[in-house]
């Protein structure tokens, strides 16, 4: 997998999120990557952002009014708050960390309002590298259409073309993350129903514990 891994630790857990345009399938994935880890006797805790914590219920709340780099200010600081308090507790735990949205959808549904991309990732930078971080991506009329059947949750879903326009932001969300050391696994949800795509990240997880559970070398004898 990747060079640069911040919980390398194997009694650190792994940390791995989970983006994609919404509508895309992240929540639906997680839940069936959580049960397929559980099924390997992983210990899995699986948690979202905007979290439920006060700063994401606010975060989620003032989406309709508060917009900008104001906006893009409250989501980071929720990720900042629940990476302290929700997720790094868990992670040294030992245990798999699923997080559905993380600093991928920040460099991608702030750019809804215009905010500049470098000033999203500087708001983001000190925010701690998933072990793997899933993007889910897809033709942009596929999703659309799942999108409207579920419904949208707020403004950025009822734009119009929001999901070319996610599209395209994904994309280059993704360069600058591979840039910054991300591992990141990019699926095309057109490829699999939520079950077999959950299969493929957990095959790639599969890989991590399998490398991570070898002896360490024999200690040379003095
Ligand atoms: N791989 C898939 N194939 C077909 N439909 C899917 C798939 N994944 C999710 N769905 C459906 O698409 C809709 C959106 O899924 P959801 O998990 O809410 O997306 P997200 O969390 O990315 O916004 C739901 O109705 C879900 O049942
Ligand atoms: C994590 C994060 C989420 N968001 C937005 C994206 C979503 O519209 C909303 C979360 O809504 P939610 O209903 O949880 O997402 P989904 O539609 O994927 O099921 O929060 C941001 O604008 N910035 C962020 O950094």
């Amino acid at each position: 997998m990747t060079q640069l891994r911040p919980f390398s630790d194997h009694r650190r857990g792994l940390f791995v999120s989970i983006d994609g345009p919404s509508g895309a399938g992240k929540s639906t994935i997680v839940a069936h990557l959580s049960q397929l880890l559980v099924a390997e006797g992983e210990h899995v805790y699986t948690t979202a952002e905007p979290s439920n914590g006060v700063l994401g219920k606010i975060a989620r709340e003032m989406t309709e009014t508060v917009t900008g780099a104001a906006l893009a200010c409250l989501y980071s600081a929720d990720r900042y708050h629940h990476l302290e308090t929700e997720i790094q507790p868990h992670l040294d735990a030992g245990e798999v960390v699923l997080c559905d949205r993380y600093v991928p959808s920040a460099l991608v549904m702030q750019r809804f309002d215009g905010v500049d991309p470098v000033f999203l990732w500087s708001l983001n930078a000190l925010a701690d590298r998933p072990d793997l971080a899933v993007v889910l991506e897809g033709a942009p009329e596929l999703i659309a259409a799942r999108l409207a059947e579920r419904g949208a949750h707020n403004r950025f879903q009822l734009t119009p073309r929001s999901s070319h326009a996610e599209a395209h932001f994904y994309r280059q969300a993704c360069d600058r993350l591979i840039q910054a050391g991300y591992d990141v696994l990019r699926i095309d949800v057109g490829t699999g129903n939520a079950h077999q795509i959950a299969v493929t990240i957990k095959n790639r997880l599969m890989e991590f514990f399998a490398v991570s559970n070898e002896l360490p070398p024999k200690a040379a004898a003095w």
